[in-house]
């Protein structure tokens, strides 16, 4: 969560010339509302539903660049559907986190004392992470443009 998917991704659909989609907002798109107005109105549960549905509809429609929310690989049969993919796993430290999410209203599970909300999910998420990940790579002092950089290295692909 913060940690650039979003980002990073749109970036790296721009090197490589293929399409970015992003499941978040899929869900936006689909919903006529933000994240954080689906959780407030029906609980985080219902949110892993429509985003596990939006996970399965992205992989199976779209061959670019493919972010998803921080939460989705919480789900087993997107962990499932991953293994097939050639997925990259962003990571960076919690002071790092706290300065691109602590500000931000838009990411409901940190809206309350981010830096403890942080390393407790990284703690029950970091080995579903390193589960479904092909490469890491560490975004701590790097620019987007570097991460991006760093994923095509990581995964050996060519620019369009
Ligand atoms: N490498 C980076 N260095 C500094 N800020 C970044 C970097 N990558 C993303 N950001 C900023 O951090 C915030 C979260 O980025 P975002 O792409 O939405 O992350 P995610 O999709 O992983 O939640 C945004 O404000 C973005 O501009
Ligand atoms: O980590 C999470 O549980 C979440 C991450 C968010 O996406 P980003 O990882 O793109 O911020 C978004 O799906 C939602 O707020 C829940
Ligand atoms: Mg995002």
């Amino acid at each position: 969560m913060g940690v650039g998917k979003t980002t990073v991704g749109g970036l790296l659909a721009d090197r490589l010339g293929s399409a970015f989609r992003d499941t978040d907002a899929d869900i936006v798109a689909a919903q006529g509302r933000e994240i954080a107005d689906i959780f407030v109105d029906e609980g985080e549960p219902y949110f892993r539903d429509l985003e596990r549905q939006a996970v399965r509809a992205a992989v199976e429609e779209h061959s670019g660049v493919l972010a998803l929310g921080g939460g989705a690989i919480l789900d087993e049969s997107t962990r499932a559907l991953l293994t097939a993919q050639p997925v990259v796993y962003l990571s960076m430290d919690v002071e790092e986190a706290v300065k691109r999410t602590g500000l931000n209203q838009a990411r409901p599970l940190l809206a309350v004392n981010p830096r403890k909300q942080w390393r407790e999910l990284m703690d029950a998420r970091r080995h579903l992470y390193a589960e479904v990940a092909r490469a890491v790579v560490a975004t701590d002092g790097r620019t987007p443009e570097e991460v991006a950089q760093a994923v095509l290295d990581a995964l050996e692909l060519k620019e369009a």
